[in-house]
């Protein structure tokens, strides 16, 4: 077998960050999150293809995307026109203790996972400001995530990450290419109509 590669310098993954009771309020957060700005079905700059995630967020800026105006941050959900709902406490917290950036983010992406959903490698390059990390929650169903590195195509290494992992994305590991090859659908019962839920935290003006 060949080993895997080594995780970029500045990764970090935290297993079980937050605990059983933790988990259920950041998904009480989000049920009020999403009935202030619901999920809605992303597509691809050009082609307009769907993105197999649905995604919605939190914070004064939320990442979209769409066919015509392709990858941004906006501070309006694109269907209703409104306000995001307000970055929740315990992640701006999470945010504080497990970066050594001295600003908070304006923005916290959810994306929902549901049967078959999966994110292809990308890296998280929209944001204005890069020198600040990202930080991402799971919550629900197990994911495989893989790590490249900043060379589109190069080997990844995968890592499984539970409910109430946290993972982080700095230093050289911030514009190193990631994504989500597997979800192992139907394992939890933590999100109400099943699936997983990952909340990603970026900074998107320069401080
Ligand atoms: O779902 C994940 O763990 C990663 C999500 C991600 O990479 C992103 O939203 O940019
Ligand atoms: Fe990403």
């Amino acid at each position: 077998m060949t080993p895997q590669p080594p995780f970029p310098q500045g990764f970090a993954h935290y297993p079980l960050y937050f605990d059983p009771a933790q988990q259920a309020a950041l998904i009480d957060a989000v049920k009020a999150g999403v009935s202030q700005a619901p999920f809605y079905q992303p597509t691809m700059p050009r082609t307009g293809a769907p993105l197999s995630v649905v995604m919605s967020n939190f914070g004064s800026l939320g990442w979209v995307t769409d066919k015509e105006k392709g990858y941004r941050y906006e501070a309006v959900h694109p269907k209703t026109g409104m306000p995001w709902a307000a970055l929740p406490d315990a992640l701006l917290t999470l945010w504080h203790k497990v970066t050594d950036c001295p600003v908070a983010p304006e923005a916290c992406l959810i994306n929902w996972y549901r049967a078959g959903a999966k994110m292809g490698m990308h890296v998280d390059n929209d944001e204005k400001e890069v020198r600040a990390p990202v930080v991402s929650v799971s919550l629900g169903d197990p994911a495989t995530f893989r790590i490249g590195g900043p060379k589109r195509g190069g080997r990844a290494r995968s890592v499984k990450l539970q409910s109430g992992d946290v993972v982080v994305l700095a230093g050289e590991a911030r514009l190193c290419h990631h994504g989500v090859s597997k979800i192992d659908y139907g394992q939890s019962a933590l999100v109400p109509r099943g699936g997983r839920i990952n909340l990603t935290m970026r900074r998107v003006n320069p401080y």
